[in-house]
């Protein structure tokens, strides 16, 4: 984490000053430069995310800030931070935030281990935020520390649904076209009322739509554009887009975007995000296996499988559990082929008490063993596996909920299996 000197959020330096890409001249530029692909084609440090995190969430009527305001415990901004660091081509990700929030937010960069994060001071208004993490990536900035990207995300902090395929999107609009952002279609009718409060006129829904986050640009392009902007644009402006059509002449790829990519307004929108985040933990499954060979090849069947049925599929063999754990996962299954003892099990449980990932919503723990009682008198092991009852007991009390899973599975067929 780096805590970079972008400069203050004073006014940008009136007149024309575009040096880098103007009008079709960007946009040819733009075209000729290589396509992202899904995984690959993705150039070291060409793309970057900035995320306005300044803001002080007057409508949300709570004291804290809304991007601070907790959803299950955690923070909504570090909601918003994981759907972008989870997107590996995002190369940078830089945070403008309030010098008195600063303590808070590298707090909860370390506490939720955020990666590929830097924080710059934002301005009096969300547009001298962006202006402010544009300028630490900027490379006729003094002290900057991160390199130029080709194409800049930016994205409030309070859009904490954002899906990769969605800022795959507008990085290609944006590489092909200059500048691009998700739109949706209006709830509402559009009016404009006059200087009495009658109905001055009214537009066509239809042909309207409300512009949302994320949003793309070349670099240069929105860099020049704020530069040139006036103090009226960066006082009371709320649209990128529109300084890149008013200054650098570019006008954005509109894409359609999801219906989650609402911005957390009010108090009722908290609501709404705890409500979508419990769906995405029903939806998501760690399936443990007791050893890498097994994650490799058992696993990967189980994975293919589940995968049909569940969003969020995850198999390791533990090495990677803590990780798992703090990304809030809620299901796990933890299968023992090789033990008929609960070490794997109790290691998860443990883990899983240590992270206080159950205060607020249940975890469930299904434990998988494997039975041949033509080699292991049943007694024995069913002994052994009743053991769960005590373990589940004691579980429960700190709200994971345990249960057991035999599954009759004789030594011939796992060596045929083997074989
Ligand atoms: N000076 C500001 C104001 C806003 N933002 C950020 O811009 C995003 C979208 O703005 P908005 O929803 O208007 O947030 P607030 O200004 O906090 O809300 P309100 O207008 O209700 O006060 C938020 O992530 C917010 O933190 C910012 O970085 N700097
Ligand atoms: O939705 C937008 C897309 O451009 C706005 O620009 C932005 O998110 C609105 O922020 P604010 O509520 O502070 O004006």
């Amino acid at each position: 984490m780096e805590l970079g000197p972008p400069g203050g959020s004073g006014p940008a330096e009136p007149g024309p000053r575009l040096r880098g890409l103007r009008g079709a001249d960007a946009a040819a530029s733009a075209s000729s430069l290589s396509r992202f692909g899904a995984e690959a084609g993705c150039r070291a440090s060409a793309v970057a995310a900035v995320l306005p995190a300044g803001g002080s969430g007057e409508r949300m009527g709570v004291p804290t800030p809304k991007q601070f305001c907790p959803i299950l415990e955690r923070p909504l901004i570090s909601y918003t931070l994981q759907a972008l660091e989870r997107v590996s081509w995002i190369k940078d990700i830089i945070v403008a935030v309030t010098r008195e929030n600063m303590e808070t937010m590298k707090g909860i960069i370390q506490r939720y281990q955020h990666k590929r994060i830097s924080l710059v001071e934002a301005g009096v208004t969300r547009h001298r935020s962006i202006f402010n993490g544009l300028k630490a990536l900027a490379e006729d900035q003094p002290n900057c520390r991160l390199s130029k990207p080709e194409v800049v995300i930016i994205h409030d902090a309070v859009r904490p649904f954002v899906e990769e395929d969605v800022l795959l999107k507008v990085v290609t609009a944006a590489q092909e076209h200059g500048a691009s952002g998700a739109i949706r279609p209006l709830v509402s009718t559009v009016i404009s009322p006059s200087a009495d409060s009658c109905l001055d006129h009214s537009l066509e829904r239809a042909r309207y739509r409300a512009s949302e986050m994320p949003q793309a640009f070349l670099f240069d392009v929105i860099y020049d554009a704020y530069q040139q902007c006036s103090d009226y644009d960066l006082e009371f402006g709320t649209e990128c887009l529109h300084l890149a059509l008013k200054y650098s002449h570019i006008k954005a790829k509109l894409v359609e975007g999801s219906p989650d990519l609402w911005k957390v307004t009010y108090k009722r929108d908290l609501y709404a995000a705890e409500s979508i985040i419990k769906e995405r933990i029903s939806q998501k499954v760690c399936v443990v296996m007791d050893t890498k060979e097994d994650e490799e090849h058992v696993g990967h069947c189980l994975e293919e499988m589940l995968k049909t049925e569940l969003n969020h599929v995850k198999v390791t063999s533990g090495q990677d559990l803590q990780q798992i754990i703090l990304e809030q996962c809620y299901n796990f299954v933890c299968v023992n082929v090789m033990t008929s003892d609960f070490e794997e099990t109790q290691r998860l449980l443990n883990m899983v008490e240590e992270s206080n990932l159950s205060i607020l919503y249940p975890v469930v723990v299904i434990s998988v063993h494997f039975l041949d009682y033509e080699s292991v008198p049943l007694g024995q092991k069913m002994e052994k596996v009743m053991q769960i009852r005590e373990f589940a007991k004691e579980a429960k009390k700190r709200n994971i909920l345990l249960s057991g899973l035999l599954i009759y599975f004789p030594q011939e067929i796992q060596r045929d299996l083997l074989h």
